[in-house]
């Protein structure tokens, strides 16, 4: 069964549609990446999935319910978000806001527990920011707020997490610490997980280390490919999608692993 279905999707924020009768199924324990031009709809999608805007036109299910009718304090335990941007006016410290993640398992004016301190070392151990603990939010570069954000999301043990261009603004470093903990969750955890990317070499990083990932082109608000990886991410899709001419080369690392790369013209 998917843990996500979306049937028919049309939605506007106006009177323009914006994402017009998408239908997408997501199983657990996949990664579904998103593609697609600069306003081609991936953000609005990654939205509505969360159920934050009224429902239009078609079906979102979670687990089986309509979005829209799963309280928020139940949504907050089946799905958490890394947003493309996030601004934080209050001077919270990175262990004050990892620390959010765990706000749906408390009770009303509960404490955090020693339990949920442990979480939070742990994740911040797991994406390499212990350094930053004690460091105001507000104060941290971009590529920064998203390992924390990461890390929030991470505490917040969701079945399901969405990210929107999680690995834009990060370094080299911190892209492939990203990449390699999003396989982690996948593999090991059996986490679901849908990321928005202009990066379309991260399917085939996917693929590469043997996860089912699931690749959803979009272009003007429509789904024009959706597939395996194997299917959709072709050099004719990708210029269908970008007008722009690619070649996809295969290669064989060291130790006889295959993949593919893409590099534009
Ligand atoms: N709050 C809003 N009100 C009105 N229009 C919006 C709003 N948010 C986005 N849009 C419009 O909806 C369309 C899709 O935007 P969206 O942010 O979903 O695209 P995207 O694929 O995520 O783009 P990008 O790759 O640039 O992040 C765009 O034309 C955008 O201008």
């Amino acid at each position: 069964m998917s843990i996500i279905e979306i049937k028919n999707l049309t939605f506007a924020y106006e009177t323009q549609n914006v994402l017009k009768d998408i239908s997408l199924m997501i199983k657990k324990g996949t990664i579904t990446c998103l593609l697609g031009n600069n306003g081609s709809g991936k953000t609005t999608l990654l939205d509505n999935i969360l159920g934050i805007y009224p429902s239009q036109k078609g079906l979102i299910k979670v687990h089986g319910d309509e979005i829209n009718k799963i309280s928020i304090s139940k949504r907050a335990k089946y799905i958490s978000y890394i947003p493309q941007n996030h601004e934080e006016h209050f001077p919270y410290t990175v262990l004050e806001i990892v620390l959010m993640g765990r706000n749906p398992y408390l009770k009303a004016y509960e404490r955090s527990k020693k339990e949920d301190l442990t979480r939070v070392d742990e994740a911040l151990s797991l994406m390499g920011i212990m350094a930053l603990k004690d460091r105001l939010y507000t104060q941290l570069s971009g590529g920064e707020m998203k390992m924390v954000l990461f890390a929030r999301a991470y505490v917040q043990d969701t079945d399901i997490i969405l990210m929107d261009e999680p690995t834009a603004s990060l370094d080299l470093k911190n892209e492939q610490i990203l990449l390699e903990r999003v396989a982690y969750l996948v593999k090991e955890k059996h986490k679901t997980i849908i990321m928005s990317s202009h990066e379309i070499n991260h399917p085939l990083y996917f693929d590469r280390h043997k996860i089912e990932t699931q690749v959803a082109m979009l272009k003007k608000g429509r789904i024009l490919y959706q597939g395996s990886v194997k299917e959709v991410v072709l050099e004719q899709n990708i210029e269908a999608i970008y007008d722009v001419k690619t070649k996809i080369l295969p290669y064989t690392l060291d130790d006889g692993d295959e993949g593919r790369t893409v590099i534009t013209m």
